[in-house]
């Protein structure tokens, strides 16, 4: 849906966003993933029609939404990490009323629409309760009720669970999943790499304003450099255990360890050059480095593909502007 978008800032063209270019399909998660100031609310921003590109597309719906961005806007949900922008003495369906009436449905409509989206993310109950009165977490809520008005094929959330309860969080990402089986698009930015790797189908990563990788966790993985990761701990005597392990198994992998519940927590990356290496490969070469350095077999050893946040910190330097 975005082609080609850049967006270059102020007299001193700080180029924010470069030649990004992304699809979200119907039921589909796209997850746009990178550090602080990498681009990714200016992409959101562009995409919701709230700012324009320097140069790119946008279609939404089919429609064009740098041309035409208010029928575009009628077809998409917004929601922006941290917003207020509720009336807190009006109750919380007075306030979708008056979204729903600024999106301009249709008025025999509207008190249908309000109420679906309450009752979509659970706040039906407490339709009747001052927006002020609302925990972040029911807020945050209502920022989604307000982004579901009208049914828009395609929601972009921006942050949405970021400062909420875990329970509250969960609750909020249990809803994104709903929302996507019953066939919208979604696209998401977000720190939390367990969100991520929860809830989407394809991760973009975006390092100052460029997309680097595109893909699943094992392609993001494959692009930083590992493919699986071995977890263990040792006893808290061998304070040097990394170092000697890295030592016996050279640079097929990098092994670092940190302080766990009174014992080192020990993570072993293994490259992702080695395409032949499986489990039982990895498994072999380190108890042979443990046997080596004198460790006991860990009891606790997993080793399995490398999650999301391992693939994304081992490729954080490349991501930097
Ligand atoms: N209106 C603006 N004027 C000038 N620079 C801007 C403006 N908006 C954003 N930028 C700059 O563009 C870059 C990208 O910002 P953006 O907010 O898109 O990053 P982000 O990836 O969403 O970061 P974060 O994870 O911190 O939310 C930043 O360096 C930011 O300072």
């Amino acid at each position: 849906m975005a082609s080609g978008l850049r967006r270059v800032f102020g007299k001193e063209e700080f180029v924010a966003v470069d030649d990004v270019s992304l699809s979200v399909e119907p039921s589909q998660v796209h997850a746009l993933l990178g550090p602080n100031g990498a681009g990714k609310t200016t992409t959101v921003r562009m995409c919701a029609t709230l700012l324009t590109p320097t140069t790119g597309e946008i279609q939404v719906d089919g429609m064009d939404a740098v041309r035409h961005p208010e029928a575009a806007r009628a077809r998409l949900g917004l929601v922006l990490g941290g917003e207020l922008g509720f009336y807190p003495r009006a109750t919380a369906r007075d306030n979708l009323l008056f979204f729903a009436d600024l999106q301009g449905l249709a008025r025999r409509r509207r008190r249908q629409a309000v109420d679906e989206a309450l009752e979509r993310v659970g706040l039906a109950d407490v339709a009747t309760r001052k927006a002020g009165a609302f925990s972040r977490g029911m807020l945050q809520r209502l920022h989604l009720a307000r982004a579901l008005l009208g049914s828009p094929p395609l929601l972009l959330l921006d942050e949405p669970t970021t400062g909420l309860d875990p329970d509250v969080a969960l609750q909020v990402r249990n809803l994104i999943r709903e929302l996507a089986a019953d066939g919208t698009g979604v696209l998401l930015t977000s720190h939390s790499m367990p969100e991520v790797e929860e809830l989407a189908d394809t991760i973009s990563v975006i390092g100052a304003g460029r997309i680097v990788t595109r893909g699943a966790v094992s392609d993001v993985a494959a692009y930083a450099g590992i493919a699986m990761t071995s977890v263990f701990s040792l006893p808290a005597q061998l304070a040097d255990a990394a170092a000697r392990v890295q030592e016996q198994l050279g640079d097929v992998a990098v092994v670092v360890q940190r302080p766990a519940s009174g014992r080192w927590a020990v993570t072993v990356y293994w490259a992702a050059d080695d395409s032949h290496a499986d489990r039982e490969t990895h498994d072999t070469a380190l108890a042979g480095a443990l046997a080596e350095i004198g460790a006991d077999a860990p009891a606790d050893l997993v080793t399995r593909p490398a999650s999301l946040e391992e693939a994304y910190l081992a490729l954080a330097d490349r991501l930097a502007r």
